[in-house]
């Protein structure tokens, strides 16, 4: 969530195309809810495009193989320890690519490379879930949830930067990819003021 946010902050048009398509399929007389994410085909996109950048695990969670067996010309033993660079695998050129490094969220869409390409483990290429059978079992409570708070943040607020400086993307090294530098943002509201009634939730 962090590094959409920042993306999204230092990627101004991006940030505007999820707010068109939002403008178009709920507009801005109500929130937005869980049923309205399936039609924000854009927004899936830019979550997607964040987790190939930035994936939460960029080594994946540690395997050891069970048998024997071959990989891309290695032999490796029954009883090796082996990590997934998904980072490494996310930005190579030579996996389908053609600029990495870029934050384009229209790779994913009708047209793009990666069009159709999903995060649940069936295209090699990007796999911030990771695949097969010890993939992250909590992928469909993770990324609907990731889809909708991004959303209702994007939709409810205007988001900027102290003094409209760009966000710092430096990575910190570890299993989980940090950001170095703490995310500043400034929210403002942009909807009715209706819309940000809280409920109340009294204790039992
Ligand atoms: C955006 C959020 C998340 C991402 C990107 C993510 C990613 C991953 C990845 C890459 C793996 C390793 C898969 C593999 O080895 O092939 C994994 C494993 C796992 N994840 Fe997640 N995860 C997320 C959220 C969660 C949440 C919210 C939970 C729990 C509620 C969770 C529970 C687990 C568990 C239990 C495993 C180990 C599964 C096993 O070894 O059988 N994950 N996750």
């Amino acid at each position: 969530m962090t590094w959409a946010l920042a993306l999204l902050l230092n990627h101004r048009p991006v940030l505007d195309k999820v707010r068109r398509e939002l403008d178009l399929h709920v507009g801005t007389a109500r929130n937005v809810e869980e049923k309205d994410v399936p039609d924000l085909v854009y927004l899936q996109a830019v979550v997607k495009e964040t987790m190939r950048l930035y994936p939460v695990g960029p080594l994946s969670v540690a395997h050891d193989s069970t048998a024997d067996c071959w990989v891309g010309g290695y032999h490796i033993p029954a009883g090796t320890r082996l990590l997934t660079n998904l980072w490494k695998l996310h930005r190579d050129p030579q996996v389908w690519w053609p600029d990495p490094e870029e934050f384009r969220p229209d790779r994913f869409l009708a047209g793009g490379e990666a069009a159709g390409v999903d995060v649940r483990g069936q295209q090699f290429g990007c796999l911030p879930f990771g695949s097969g059978r010890r993939m992250c079992p909590a992928v469909n409570l993770a990324l609907p949830l990731m889809q909708l708070i991004l959303t209702r943040l994007v939709h409810e607020f205007e988001l900027g930067t102290p003094g409209g400086a760009p966000v710092d993307m430096g990575e910190g090294v570890g299993l989980a990819l940090t950001k170095t530098a703490p995310l500043e943002v400034l929210i403002t509201p942009r909807l009715s003021p209706h819309l940000y009634h809280h409920h109340r939730v009294d204790s039992m």
